[in-house]
């Protein structure tokens, strides 16, 4: 559990303070502001495999209970945010595992997208597929310049469900989001920033984290009960979607991994990624 201390007396460069909930997930709280940073922590690339998707989801389970003021997701890496689901999860899957881990992904997603305080994406690298995800389940996204957001899941052969276009369509225009999901289209920093995928651009990762606290502490005349009310009125609708058809978004996505095609392109996909380094 997170404690939070309010002792207004602490220096502000002395303010967050570590509280490790697990080595997935990293939590430092500040004790002035009530604003939690949360930083994935899942070297190389934050890939989420269900014990990172089902820590994440802990510490924010968590922040709720306790009354957490806002939420600025990091990044542990030097230049990435988070590469999506795990490929190695999904390529050849144990069908359990599989299974585990969308609804791992599911529970997530209804965590963050309805989370009842201001939530931030402080974007220090790249956010692909499932990481896109995450920042789009956010209100707020600054990004560093030369990283690549989006969602690619059309060129990986499978198509996104329909809570994945609904934060989507929550920040792109209509047209946006069709170009965007239809090319499985991964846009740099400032292309984001053009379309509106992102909101700011900063200059490096304490940047990006001073611009996340900045947009938090523009809530701080807003009551809580209203902010939530008002969230859950404009979001709930997609979330209440999943929620009554969880076994059916569930049974789509396995089937569009067992696809013989999808596999095929994983296996080129994943040996493309390695060959990088050759
Ligand atoms: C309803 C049915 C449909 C369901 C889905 C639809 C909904 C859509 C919503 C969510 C989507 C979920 C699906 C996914 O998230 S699938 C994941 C897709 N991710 C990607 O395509 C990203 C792939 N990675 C990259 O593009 C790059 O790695 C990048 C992040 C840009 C970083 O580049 P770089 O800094 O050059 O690092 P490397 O490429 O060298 O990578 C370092 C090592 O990490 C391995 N790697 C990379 N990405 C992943 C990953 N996602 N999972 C596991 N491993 C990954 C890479 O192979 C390198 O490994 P090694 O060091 O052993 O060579």
């Amino acid at each position: 559990m997170i404690s939070f201390l309010m002792r207004r007396t602490i220096p502000r460069c002395r303010a967050y303070s570590s509280q490790t909930t697990s080595e997935l997930t990293k939590v430092e709280v500040n004790e002035k502001t009530g604003v939690a940073v949360v930083t994935l922590n899942r070297p190389p690339v934050n890939g989420l495999n269900v014990a990172a998707l089902r820590s994440l989801e802990k510490v924010i389970g968590d922040l709720e209970t306790n009354k957490c003021k806002g939420l600025i997701l990091s990044s542990s890496s030097k230049n990435i945010f988070c590469a999506g689901l795990d490929l190695t999860e999904i390529y050849k899957p144990d069908q359990e595992k599989l299974k585990s881990l969308w609804t791992a992904f599911q529970d997530l997603w209804i965590k963050l997208y309805g989370a009842s305080f201001p939530t931030t994406a402080a974007l220090n690298g790249h956010a692909i597929a499932g990481g896109c995800v995450l920042a789009l389940s956010c209100d707020y996204r600054v990004m560093v310049p030369n990283s690549s957001i989006g969602l690619n899941e059309t060129e990986l052969g499978i198509s996104p469900t329909a809570w994945i276009i609904a934060s989507m369509q929550n920040v792109l225009s209509k047209r946006s989001v069709e170009l965007a999901l239809l090319q499985g289209r991964i846009y740099k920093t400032n292309q984001a920033l053009e379309i509106g995928l992102i909101d700011e651009i900063a200059n490096d990762k304490d940047e990006t984290i001073k611009k996340c606290e900045e947009f938090i502490a523009k809530y701080s005349r807003v009551q809580s009960l209203a902010f939530s009310l008002t969230k859950r009125e404009l979001r709930g609708k997609a979330i209440s979607e999943l929620t009554s058809n969880r076994q059916g978004d569930l049974q789509f996505f396995v089937d569009s991994i067992n696809n013989p095609s999808v596999q095929k392109f994983l296996e080129k996909y994943l040996q493309s990624l390695k060959s990088k380094k050759n």
